[in-house]
């Protein structure tokens, strides 16, 4: 499919932050056919999110492992491996050349699309001074969008403020998700690094991911129509 194709709804990937499936399970039923990929991260993981992942697959949805992996390269390799046998799209692994090379082993011959995750939304210059690096974000998103392509993953998380710059990194069939995506006025959390759904989509992001924007909506279904009526206009 080429990025033309790709419909407003399926650009928008709603992160299932929660510390259970039935909390999981709940929101994935009042947003119905209007939400059609998720993101099980680190919490619903080990809450029991690899059977929801599954049984998210079996019904139709498309299912974003956000694990962002960092291991040595076997162990990356091989839950990389495993991550594709149980079906799902998208898989992040942190971008270092190594653990990129691996992830992109262990993916070949699958479905899966590996992501490497560039510089943490919620991280700044100060953030990644404090961690002991020398080079500020943009250096280091620049730095991990190259190593991202060389290792022939399918793309990278960045923040949306860094799509175009990374977009002109990985060249057109490298895949952009963002997170950090905010609807005007939406509470901004911990996040650092943050733009509209329109203006993600603008600087270049394929795919956008929302998680409390829409979970912890009043009304989570109108906020999700919401932003792919945003996606759609951009
Ligand atoms: O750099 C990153 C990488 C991953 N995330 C994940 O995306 C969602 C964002 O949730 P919000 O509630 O919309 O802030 C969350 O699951 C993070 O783990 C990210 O935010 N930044």
């Amino acid at each position: 499919m080429s990025d033309a194709e790709i419909s407003p709804r399926d650009r928008l990937i709603v992160a299932l932050d929660f510390p259970n499936v039935a909390a999981a399970e709940a929101l994935v039923w009042q947003l119905g056919d209007d939400v059609a990929f998720y993101k099980i991260g680190l919490e619903l993981t080990i809450a029991g999110g690899l059977d929801f992942a599954s049984e998210l697959i079996k019904s139709g949805k498309k299912v974003f492992l956000d694990l962002k992996l960092h291991d040595i390269g076997n162990t990356v390799e091989k839950a990389t491996a495993a991550a594709a046998e149980r079906g799902v799209s998208l898989l992040t692994v942190h971008a270092y050349p190594q653990t990129l090379k691996a992830a992109a082993k262990g993916a070949q011959g699958s479905a899966l699309k590996v992501l490497g995750v560039t510089v943490l939304t919620s991280y700044d210059d100060a953030d990644l001074a404090a961690a002991g690096y020398a080079a500020g974000v943009e250096e280091m998103v620049r730095r991990r969008a190259a190593s991202a392509r060389e290792a022939g993953v399918a793309g990278v998380i960045c923040a949306p403020t860094d799509a175009a710059m990374v977009r002109a990194i990985v060249g057109p069939a490298g895949l952009v998700v963002t997170p950090g995506v905010r609807p005007a006025g939406a509470d901004v959390g911990d996040q650092k690094r943050i733009a509209t759904p329109a203006d993600a989509r603008r600087a270049g992001a394929d795919m956008i991911v929302v998680g409390r924007p829409v979970t912890a909506a009043a009304d989570p279904l109108a906020a999700a129509r919401e932003i792919v009526a945003e996606l759609a206009g951009a």
